[in-house]
């Protein structure tokens, strides 16, 4: 539905904008997760219109049904990746470097004749996690890859750390690239030791600081999960702050928050025509010399027009991907 109205004014705006729009961008407006273990969902998955699968071997497997999800995630990696609609982000979750399940976790699922699209490394610590995951690629994955890389921020040392771990993350080269960082929210309240509350206030600060950081080094940013999956509207409220926060996507549990939230991260025909209006009005004022003018009783000048454009940008490579 969306989709409909938005298309018309794409249109008009891709010839219209400041810089090229168009780039590579691989959308995770929702990240879903499913158990590796349980094949049912992990097929059921694919039905599903998810920008993002992510199969999971980590919190959401027990210890003993680890082997199972790495068999499940072979198998269907063996297949090929399933087909859908439309592009959409084939991510496996494996276990963290501390957990020591991470080697045998690699030794199954990079060694097949398909890599899944991104990896997601949770509980990234220090620079010494990289290090020690990016050798197990490189002992594992024979073949030039360029894997994505999701890294999970999800305690107080990580989260003190960040940047130290973006900077080294970029800079390491080897078979991946990383493309995104992701905040853990319920490790990060159990490292802290906060008590969570309705309106999550407790996580302001690390929210906030992983999408500065994020877009800092040019990744995306995904924001925390919402573990009441039966609360549509407090999903809603959710997931439109996080994207009001500047968050590229968020996590997801159940089939149900896929559509809630990838509406929330996709702007919407308002902030479109608003942006679309402002990007025009540059340009008019601009011809006339004006740097800074006046818009519905509001002082636009460049800072507005830049977040202007990102609006168009966002909806750009969002429609790209999703009428591929
Ligand atoms: C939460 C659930 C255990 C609920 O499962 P269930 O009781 O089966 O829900 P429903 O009966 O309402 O499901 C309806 C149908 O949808 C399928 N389903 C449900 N969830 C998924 C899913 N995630 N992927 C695919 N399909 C799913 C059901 O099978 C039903 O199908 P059908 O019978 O055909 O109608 C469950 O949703 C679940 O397991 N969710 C994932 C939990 C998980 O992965 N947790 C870990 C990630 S969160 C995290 O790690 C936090 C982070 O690290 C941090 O620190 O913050
Ligand atoms: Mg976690």
């Amino acid at each position: 539905m969306l989709r409909n109205y938005v298309k018309p004014l794409l249109k008009s705006v891709l010839v219209d904008t400041i810089k090229a729009p168009i780039r590579l961008y691989t959308p995770r407006r929702a990240l879903m997760y499913v158990p590796g273990d349980d094949l049912k969902k992990v097929l059921k998955a694919f039905l599903l219109d998810a920008d993002s699968i992510v199969l999971d071997c980590e919190d959401g497997v027990a210890l003993n049904k680890k082997v199972q999800a790495r068999i499940n995630i072979r198998d269907i990696l063996d297949k090929g990746k399933p087909q859908r609609k439309r592009p959409y982000d084939f991510a496996v979750r494996i276990n963290s470097v501390a957990s020591e399940l991470i080697k045998d976790d690699l030794s199954v699922l990079v060694t097949g004749k398909n890599l899944p699209n991104t990896i997601y490394l949770p509980k990234v610590e220090n620079v010494q996690h990289l290090e020690t995951f990016s050798g197990y690629l490189d002992e594992y994955v024979k073949a030039q890859s360029n894997i994505g890389l999701i890294i999970a921020i999800e305690s107080a040392f990580a989260l003190v750390n960040v940047v130290d771990i973006c900077k080294a993350a970029i800079k390491m080269s080897s078979k991946f690239t990383p493309v995104a960082l992701l905040f853990g929210s319920d490790d990060f309240c159990a490292s802290i030791g906060a008590k969570r509350t309705e309106s999550s206030f407790e996580v302001t600060y690390a929210r906030q600081k992983i999408v500065t950081v994020a877009k800092a080094f040019n990744l995306q940013a995904i924001d925390m999960v919402y573990i009441k999956y039966k609360d549509p509207e407090g999903l809603k409220k959710q997931a439109e702050e996080g994207a009001q926060l500047g968050f590229s996507g968020k996590q997801v549990i159940h089939p149900d928050q896929i559509d809630i939230t990838q509406k929330a991260f996709m702007p919407n025909p308002d902030q479109i025509k608003w942006a679309q209006e402002i990007l025009n009005a540059f340009y008019k004022h601009q011809k006339e010399g004006k740097g800074a003018f006046s818009y519905k009783g509001h002082m636009i000048d460049m800072p507005t027009v830049k977040q202007a454009q990102n609006v168009v940008d966002l909806a750009n490579a969002i429609m790209i991907n999703i009428n591929e």
